[in-house]
Parts: structure tokens; sequence; C-alpha cells
């Protein structure tokens, strides 16, 4: 699989939930099923909550990440380009709404998939749902926008 992730340049690639250069984050992988973008995780021990059930940070990271990087593949594919291609579309969060609808189990695949709601200038809305064997036990929105040039300046 290469991912969407893969595509990201090296000194970008730190982050905790997406960077596969930090050894210490989750290190998520995305990709393009039809029309949605898939990520698949399986939660450690050390992710838990109450016992047998997930953090609910883990959860909301998932779908933080998951949601720029397809945010950065949504605006790709619309312009018919490869992730590889310049210039570059790099997302950062701009806000992160996430609804918990049910324990998430710890011992099970997690499964999130996401849709394109909206692209409109340097903003691309996506909406994801995580999936633990048949329940979807959370859901959740990104407005991820465009990172500036001067980001964290
Ligand atoms: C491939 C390599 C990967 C590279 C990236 C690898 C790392 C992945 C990161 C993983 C995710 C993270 O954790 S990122 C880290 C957490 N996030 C951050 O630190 C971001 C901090 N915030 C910022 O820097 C800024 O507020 C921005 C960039 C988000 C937005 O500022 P801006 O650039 O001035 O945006 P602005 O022109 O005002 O707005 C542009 C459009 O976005 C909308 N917008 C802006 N902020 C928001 C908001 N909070 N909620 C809703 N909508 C918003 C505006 O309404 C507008 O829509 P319209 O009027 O046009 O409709």
């Amino acid at each position: 699989m290469y991912a969407f992730q893969d595509h990201y340049p090296e000194n970008l690639s730190h982050c905790y939930g997406c960077g596969s250069q930090n050894p210490h984050g989750h290190q998520i992988k995305t990709e393009w099923e039809g029309d949605e973008t898939v990520t698949r995780f399986r939660p450690e021990p050390f992710h838990t909550s109450v016992p047998g059930f997930a953090y609910g940070g883990l959860i909301a990271s998932l779908i933080d990440c998951h949601s720029t990087a397809s945010a950065a593949a949504a605006m790709y594919r619309q312009e018919g380009r490869s992730m590889d291609s310049l210039p570059a579309f790099r997302f950062v969060t701009g806000s992160l709404h996430v609804d918990f609808l049910k324990p998430t189990p710890i011992d099970a695949e997690l499964v999130i998939r996401g849709q394109v709601k909206e692209i409109k200038g340097r903003k691309v809305v996506i909406e994801s749902q995580v999936w633990a064997r048949t329940v979807m036990t959370a859901k959740g929105v990104v407005v991820a926008v465009q990172m500036p040039e001067n980001f964290g300046t």
C-alpha cells in the first residue's frame, strides 16, 4: 500500500498522528477506496480508557489525521494531479468535532471512513466515521485548511 502519508516530505513527517518519522506516534496510513478515504488502525493496550475500551483522545487523533490527509488527497484528485506533483497541498486542522456514539473496543481493528463534503478555496471539509467490527462508535467533522507559508510565525 502506498498511502497518502507516504507522499509527505520528511520534514513534515513528524506529526504524532500521521508522521512516518515519529516512532512514538500512530503512523496512520490512509488511501482511497472509491470515493471514500480509509484508515485502518489497531489500538494497543496502552490506548485504554475504561478497561476494555479505547481512549477518546486516540479516536479524535485518528479522525484528525485521517481527515487532514484526506483533504490533501481530495485537492490533488480534484486537480487530477499526483500527490507528488507541485505545488504541494499541505493541510492542518482548523476545527475538529467528534461525537462518541458507543464505547470503542480496544481489541478490534478500527476502520475510519471519510467522505469529502466541501472543497472551497483553501478549505476542505471531511466527515468521518470510526467502525469497530460492525459498530460505528464515533463520527467526526474536520475543517482542514491549507497550511499558510508563514505557519507558526
Ligand atoms: C502533505 C504534507 C502534510 C503536512 C501536514 C502534516 C501534519 C498534519 C497535521 C495533522 C493535523 C494537526 O494536528 S494540525 C495541528 C493543529 N492545527 C493547528 O495548529 C492550526 C492552527 N491554526 C492556524 O494555523 C490557522 O488558524 C489556520 C491555518 C487553520 C487558518 O488560518 P488562515 O490560513 O488565516 O485561514 P483563513 O484564511 O482565515 O480561513 C481560510 C478558510 O478556512 C476557514 N477556517 C479557518 N479556521 C477555521 C476554524 N477554526 N474553523 C472552521 N473554519 C475555519 C475560514 O472560515 C475560511 O473559509 P472560507 O471563508 O474560505 O469558507
